[in-house]
C-alpha cells in the first residue's frame, strides 16, 4: 500500500480464490481489513512473473523455503527482499542466508524493524533498515522503497539486522508471558534489557557488527514489540501469562524461533537463558512460574 506511492506494484498471492476476492473489493479483508488497495495495485496468481524488479517476500519465516524451491526460477538473477522475521527451523538460517542457499544468483537484502503493518498501510511514520550485502543494489533498493512516510537506513549487515527481527519476537513472548501472568513492569524491563544481552550474545558469535543491534532492526523493534499488545508476539505471551488460549491462524514468529535459536546456540555452547525459557514455554514443559524461578536461581554474575 505504500510503495504503491511510487508506482505500479504486482502483489502475488498464492490462493486464486482470495486474490480474486482482493481484485473484486480492493481489499484483503483477512489480513488487513478496512484499508483500501490503491488503484496501481495489481493483484496476479499463478507463477511469480519473471523479470529483474525486486521482489518483496512477506510471508512467515517457515515456508519461506518452501517457496524459494518451488519459484526458484522466477526469482532467480533479481534483489530478493525478505520482509519476514525469524530463523528456520530446518536449517538454522535466517531469511537472507536461506535466499543465498536456495537462489545463489539473487542478490538477498532484508526490510526490517519496529512497523506494525497498518501503521504502515494508515501513512504513520515508520523507519527502518534496509540491510543489502550489496551497497549498490542496497542503495538502489533505498531509494525504490523509501516512501513519503516510511523512511529507510540502509545497512550491509544482512546477519545483523535478520537477528535482530527474529530474536526480539522470542523476547517479545517472555515480557507478554510476565504482564500476562501479574508479574509487573519492572520484570519485564529486566526481560527486555537481559534479553538484549541475549540477542548480542547470540549476534556476536555469529558474526554480526556490534552496532547493528543497536539500531532499528534490533533495540528498536525489541523496543515496540515488547511494549506493544498490537503486536502478536506479545499477545501470544500475554495469553500464556494468563493461561488462556489463544487464536492458532495467526503467525507467532517467535514460537517457532524459540526452538531454533536454542538450537544454534547449544551447537555454540551460548548460554540464552531466556530463550530457554521460551523455548520451554511454547512447548508446555513449564508454566510461568516454573520459567521465572529457573531464571532468578540461576548463579550470581557480573552485569
Ligand atoms: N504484520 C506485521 O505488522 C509485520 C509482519 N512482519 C513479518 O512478516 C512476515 C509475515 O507476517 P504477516 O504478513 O504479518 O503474516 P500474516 O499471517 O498476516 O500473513 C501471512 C501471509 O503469508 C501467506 N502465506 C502463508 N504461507 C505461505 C506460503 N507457503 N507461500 C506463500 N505465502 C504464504 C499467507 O497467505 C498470508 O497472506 C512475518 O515474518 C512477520 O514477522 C514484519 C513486520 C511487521
Ligand atoms: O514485527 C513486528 C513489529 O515490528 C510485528 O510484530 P508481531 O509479529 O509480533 O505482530
Amino acid at each position: 500500500v505504500t510503495l504503491a506511492q511510487n508506482g505500479p506494484v504486482t502483489l502475488w498471492a498464492r490462493d486464486p480464490a482470495h486474490a480474486a476476492e482482493m481484485q473484486q473489493t480492493r481489499e484483503n479483508t483477512r489480513r488487513l481489513p478496512g484499508i483500501s488497495l490503491p488503484d496501481s495495485v495489481t493483484l496476479t496468481t499463478g507463477p511469480v512473473p519473471k523479470g529483474d524488479t525486486p521482489c518483496l517476500l512477506a510471508m512467515p519465516m517457515q515456508t519461506l523455503g518452501g517457496f524459494l524451491l518451488e519459484h526458484a526460477e522466477s526469482l532467480a538473477r533479481r534483489p530478493l527482499v525478505a520482509c519476514c522475521k525469524g530463523m528456520d527451523l530446518t536449517t538454522g538460517l535466517g531469511p537472507t542466508g536461506l535466499i543465498a542457499q536456495s537462489c545463489p544468483t539473487a542478490t538477498p537484502a532484508i526490510l526490517t524493524g519496529p512497523s506494525f503493518a497498518r501503521d504502515i498501510a494508515l501513512g504513520l511514520p515508520t523507519a527502518l533498515t534496509l540491510a543489502c550485502g550489496d551497497d549498490h543494489t542496497g542503495q538502489m533498493l533505498q531509494r525504490c522503497l523509501t516512501t513519503p512516510t516510511l523512511r529507510l537506513y540502509r545497512s550491509t549487515d544482512t546477519l545483523g539486522a535478520e537477528l535482530g527481527g527474529a530474536l526480539k519476537n522470542v523476547i517479545a513472548i517472555a515480557c507478554g508471558a510476565v504482564i500476562g501472568a501479574g508479574l509487573g513492569e519492572s520484570a519485564r524491563a529486566a526481560l527486555m534489557t537481559r534479553g538484549f544481552a541475549e540477542m548480542n550474545r547470540l549476534a556476536h558469535a555469529l558474526g554480526a557488527h556490534p552496532q547493528t543491534l543497536a539500531g532499528l532492526s534490533g533495540f528498536g523493534d525489541l523496543a515496540l514489540t515488547c511494549t506493544s499488545d498490537q503486536s502478536r508476539n506479545y499477545r501470544y505471551g500475554l495469553s500464556i501469562g494468563k493461561g488462556a488460549g489463544f487464536d492458532p491462524s495467526l503467525t507467532v514468529e517467535g514460537s517457532a524461533t524459540a526452538r531454533a535459536v536454542l538450537a544454534r546456540a547449544r551447537a555454540l555452547s551460548l548460554d540464552m537463558p531466556i530463550t530457554h525459557a521460551v523455548t520451554a514455554l511454547v512447548t508446555g514443559e513449564l508454566h510461568v512460574a516454573q520459567a521465572m524461578d529457573m531464571l532468578l536461581s540461576r548463579p550470581l554474575k557480573e552485569e
